[in-house]
């Protein structure tokens, strides 16, 4: 017999940074040899993260040529924080041992009660058996010697050998070696092939409940086939303000960075109040051009400022080096925005005066006459700090950095070089399906091929709302393993996505067919958390959401804990992707973003307030619109401004035939407003007053008038 292939996987942050203090994989390997049945284990070390244990989990289980019979982890079995192993591996296992897991806490507690402080995990995954060991050499020795004689045979038979061959040619002697005797029980369990296993999957078993959200069934088993997928679907039907309830709760809170002043701010919510750190203006300073002049005062007994005075200084702005004060019975010619000479105290606009006489060379002023005597000291002056005072609270927590301009002109003007804002997320789109081509490859189409508009048309919405966005690609169908992969490389931050994303977008894949696996791969091979699956809304029913645990620790961030990640798993269908894309991934990034902030800030409201999401309005509808009998419609629209009554109407982008099928992208050119209509019977009517969404500006209009 070949030998097995068997790998070593030992999980610390200590031994990770530091391999030389690792003593577990030196321990482990010995047992192993003693078999004479295995090659020498391969080893890898990686700290204590879900997403890197996974990763090399998979590499060595997944690849078709090089994968391994056993996959042994060591470390992060217990119960500190920091520990995940199991989490990290139990949505890898296909099928879980939990004999293997109960042989090996048994021995353990022969020696040690502490035994009962472990959370090991074993199953197979494809054709490999995964078992989790503890850190330490000695606890993970012990549990492997537990089980190290059946392992050659379970391996065998997750690989796909005959188990009725293989137990009449050797299973005596391997219960011999164990220490265990035959029961009919055991004979049973032996026998069974590795695809049988697979009706335990099927709808009305009731999986392992991992993540769920509820008391729901898990989703599909991908691996159970056509003929065993859920014939109705096991999430529940939300309705819209349930699921926008959802999302609200489990986008994280924003997190904080420090960024420079410059445009890239532009759209960003400002996250600690700033305070001006110079005065503007920062000197006395003219708001005309003219003559800085001693106007009387009570203190000054100047003389009146009307008549001939010498000219005796120019000052101009941008002046470096320091001013001679103004004698009194002179004047200084000054330009708008230069400082006064000390002394000054008001200016006299040049189209109040004559020049008199000049410079011999004929080259300067002379003498001017003033001739006005209105002027009261303070005229025409900016005294220091009278913009902004220094020290003034220029902006508060939660003020939006607009692209109007004024915040990035107040923070550039007073000094302002960095300033803290909430980061804004940055957000991955994928799109799935076996039949999506590049919508720019040149090549005709053939059989069922579709372009892939999801993709363009999603990242050019997000890009417009001033997010940073990474194109993910297109991840087939088939084989299931390519979305897992693209979904986990990039929430890990590696291929296109390494730049890190905080928010996954994907399209297709999310109802009832037999090749819809986004919903099983978060929730089987990601570990996630699937908030609602199904919403009462036309387009958009099958809308997934999704949290996946995630720590991230970055470089310039004060508050560097993102506790999940999001993904928002669209339908497929175009009209569909767009309407939900607007509905329910904007509200989360508005929250973020620190929008959410602004609400509290602003109005004390929470976090659904106005700000976040689309603009609410209510509009007259121009025209009957078709009423859904059950589901709110979303209905594609353009609203237009009438200036005659100052109302919003809205005109439907076709009524008509296919006019909003979800598949119809064309539903949403030109639309600037989804229209609200609630589930009933019959039409809206022409003349009612509804609620829209605004998704862009309004048209301005005043033709657009009903009667
Ligand atoms: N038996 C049932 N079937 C369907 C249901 C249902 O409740 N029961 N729901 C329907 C609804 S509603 C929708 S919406 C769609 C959602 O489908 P999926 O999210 O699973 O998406 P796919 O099956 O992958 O594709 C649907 C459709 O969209 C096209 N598509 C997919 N990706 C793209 C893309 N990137 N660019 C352009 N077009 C794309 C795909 O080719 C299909 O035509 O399910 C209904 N079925
Ligand atoms: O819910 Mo679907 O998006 O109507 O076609
Ligand atoms: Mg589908």
């Amino acid at each position: 017999m070949d030998k097995l292939k068997v790998a070593i996987l030992i999980v610390s942050d200590t031994a990770s940074q530091d391999p030389a203090s690792d003593r577990t994989a030196n321990a482990l390997a010995p047992i192993l040899d003693a078999e004479s049945k295995w090659e020498h284990p391969a080893v890898r070390i990686v700290p204590d993260n879900v997403f890197e244990i996974q990763r090399a989990v998979c590499e060595w289980s997944d690849d078709s040529v090089n994968w391994y019979n056993l996959i042994l982890l060591s470390g992060g079995t217990g119960f500190a924080i920091k520990d995940n192993t199991p989490e990290a591996v139990s949505p890898l296992i296909h099928r879980h041992a939990p004999g293997l897991v109960h042989g090996m806490i048994a021995a353990s507690l022969k020696v040690t009660p502490f035994a009962m402080m472990s959370r090991p995990v074993a199953g197979v995954r494809d054709k490999s058996l995964i078992i989790t060991l503890p850190g330490s050499p000695k606890g993970a020795v012990e549990n492997l010697e537990a089980v190290v004689k059946l392992l050659p045979h379970a391996c065998l038979q997750s690989a796909g050998a005959n188990s009725r061959n293989m137990h009449a040619a050797g299973v005596k002697s391997l219960e011999a070696e164990a220490g265990v005797s035959s029961g009919t029980h055991s004979h049973t369990h032996l026998q069974k092939k590795p695809s049988q296993c697979s009706h335990h999957h099927g709808p009305g078993h009731v999986a392992p409940k991992a993540h769920t959200s509820s008391n729901r069934q898990q989703s599909n088993d991908p691996s159970a086939g056509p003929n065993r997928r859920y014939r109705s679907s096991p999430y529940p039907m939300l309705s819209v303000e349930e699921a926008l309830l959802q999302i609200s709760e489990h986008t994280p809170e924003p997190i904080i960075i420090e960024s420079p002043v410059n445009t890239a701010i532009v759209g960003s919510v400002v996250a600690e109040d700033v305070y001006a750190a110079e005065s503007v203006p920062a000197y006395k300073a003219s708001i005309v051009d003219g003559y800085a002049v001693i106007a009387p005062d009570s203190t000054n007994n100047a003389p009146s400022t009307k008549g001939v005075f010498p000219v005796a200084s120019v000052n101009h702005a941008n002046v470096g080096g320091s001013l001679s004060p103004l004698k009194q019975g002179t004047i200084a010619r000054i330009t708008t925005g230069a400082p006064l000479p000390p002394n000054a105290n008001a200016v006299v606009m040049v189209e109040d005066t004559d020049l008199v006489s000049s410079t011999p060379d004929g080259t300067e002023e002379a003498t001017v006459d003033i001739l006005t005597g209105d002027i009261k000291p303070g005229e025409n002056v900016r005294e220091p700090g009278s913009d902004v005072r220094l020290g003034e609270k220029i902006l508060a927590r939660g003020d939006v950095i607009s692209s109007v301009g004024g915040e990035v002109g107040l923070l550039a003007s007073t000094g302002i070089r960095t300033v803290k804002v909430f980061k804004k997320p940055t957000i991955g789109v994928l799109s799935t399906g076996d039949e999506l081509v590049e919508h720019d490859d040149p090549r005709t189409l053939t059989g069922g091929q579709i372009r892939d508009s999801n993709r363009p048309s999603l990242l050019a919405c997000l890009s417009s709302w001033g997010f940073p966005t990474v194109d993910l690609g297109i991840a087939r169908d088939t084989p299931a393993s390519e979305l897992e992969h693209a979904l986990r490389d990039s929430l890990r931050g590696v291929g296109r996505a390494s730049s890190g994303v905080d928010v996954i977008v994907t399209t297709g894949g999310v109802s009832m067919g037999e090749l819809d696996f986004l919903k099983p791969t978060i929730e089987r091979s990601l570990g996630g958390t699937i908030h609602f699956g199904r919403v009462s809304m036309k387009p958009g029913k099958p809308t997934t959401f999704a949290t996946v645990p995630f720590k991230e620790t970055g470089e310039g961030t004060t508050q560097q804990e993102r506790k999940s990640k999001l993904i928002f798993s669209l339908p497929g269908n175009p009209a569909s992707a767009l309407v939900t894309l607007n509905l329910f991934v904007l509200p989360s990034l508005h929250k973020l973003t620190g929008l959410g902030e602004s609400s509290r800030a602003i109005s004390s409201k929470p976090w659904l307030a106005p700000q976040l999401g689309l603009p609410r309005v209510a509009v007259v509808l121009t025209h009957h619109f078709p009423l859904d009998p059950k589901r709110t419609e979303y209905h594609r629209a353009v609203v237009t401004a009438s200036r005659s009554d100052g109302r919003l109407y809205a005109t439907s982008t076709g009524v008509e035939g296919v006019g909003q099928r979800s598949s119809r992208v064309g539903s949403l050119a030109n639309a600037n407003a989804l229209v609200v209509l609630r589930p009933g019977r019959g039409v809206g009517i022409k003349g009612e007053i509804v609620e829209a969404l605004m998704m862009g500006g309004v048209y301005g209009s005043d033709t657009r008038l009903i009667c």
